[in-house]
């Protein structure tokens, strides 16, 4: 309700039936022929005068399809996910694609951006995912403020925040009360052509223009400063020696639609494991005794 009440106030196209998988259903046995099926009767809440209940059935397989078995036995829970973009969002459309194709046992639940027209907030609007408004715009009633983020991101039970071309500081406020859970990922191999400044384009010019030999994405957790939180996964393409920025700038995007995917589907099925050392690793998904 919570969610619906602040969305309400930037989001007036939001669609008012919120995603079921973040309201609180009560499932209720199915009286019937044994094993048709559950009937799980969503809660129901007000919307104006109106009470709005919704049911959903799924059988007893829809529903254990839903836990993945990962490593022995141990279920795991699918994972609830918010996407910051500021751009394109081809990064979070392939996120989205893989969850709608089930590779990726998450579902995005709502998208923040700065930009509410940019193209990653016109696809969520288009696929029926709740768009957010962060920051607050300079002197505008649009956007919320920090706490209100962590509210409403609270409110949808978020698991995971994904930053996929977002290009404002996140504050600590969130940085705080998402530990460990909020990762990003930037368009060179970190710590070289990361921090303040360094963005989109720029990103790729500077390294044409340093002479690198090598570039490619980085995915890092995020701290409270530009592109210095612990490194989990990278990916080195040449550089080739008549590259222009636009040439490696293609090639590197395409590495990170396949690197973002298998990251979220390792951070999803709970394969993310830190070193002793504070290093993050991803245990292979074939080997549990290897890391990708
Ligand atoms: N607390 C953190 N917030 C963000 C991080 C992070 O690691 N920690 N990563 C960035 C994404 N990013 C690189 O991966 C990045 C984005 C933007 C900038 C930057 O210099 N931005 C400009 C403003 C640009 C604009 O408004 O158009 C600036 O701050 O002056 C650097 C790196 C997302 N947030
Ligand atoms: N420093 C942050 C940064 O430069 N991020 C980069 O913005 C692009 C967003 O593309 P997309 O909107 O198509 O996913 C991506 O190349 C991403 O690495």
């Amino acid at each position: 309700m919570e969610a619906q009440k602040i969305l309400s106030r930037f989001c007036p196209k939001t669609p008012s039936l919120l995603l079921p998988s973040h309201k609180k259903l009560h499932t209720l046995p199915y009286v019937g022929p044994k094993n048709l099926g559950i009937l799980r009767l969503g809660c129901s809440y007000t919307e104006g005068k109106k009470k709005r209940v919704f049911c959903v059935r799924s059988t007893v397989e829809e529903e254990e399809a839903k836990v993945v078995k990962v490593g022995a036995t141990a279920p795991v829970r699918r994972k609830k996910l918010a996407v910051f973009v500021s751009g394109g969002g081809s990064n979070f459309k392939s996120i989205h694609e893989a969850s709608l194709k089930g590779s990726l046992h998450g579902d995005v639940l709502v998208l923040v951006t700065n930009k509410p027209d940019c193209g990653g907030a016109e696809y969520a609007r288009n696929n029926g995912i709740p768009v957010v408004v962060f920051p607050k715009v300079k002197d505008g009633s649009d956007g919320l403020s920090p706490s209100e983020l962590v509210d409403t991101l609270r409110s949808f039970q978020v698991d995971f925040i994904l930053l996929a071309g977002f290009l404002k500081l996140i504050p600590v406020e969130l940085i705080r009360a998402y530990e460990n859970s909020i990762l990003n990922i930037h368009p060179s191999l970190l710590p070289a052509f990361g921090g303040k400044g360094y963005y989109g384009m720029k990103v790729h010019k500077a390294v044409i223009a340093s002479g690198a030999r090598y570039s490619g994405p980085t995915i890092h957790f995020v701290d409270e400063h530009y592109d210095t939180g612990r490194i989990l996964a990278q990916c080195a393409i040449p550089v080739l020696a008549n590259d222009t920025a636009d040439e490696l700038a293609f090639r590197v995007l395409k590495e990170e639609h396949r690197l973002y995917v298998e990251v979220v589907e390792a951070l999803c099925e709970e394969r993310i494991v830190w070193r002793e050392d504070g290093v993050p690793l991803i245990r292979s998904k074939d080997n549990p005794n290897g890391f990708c």
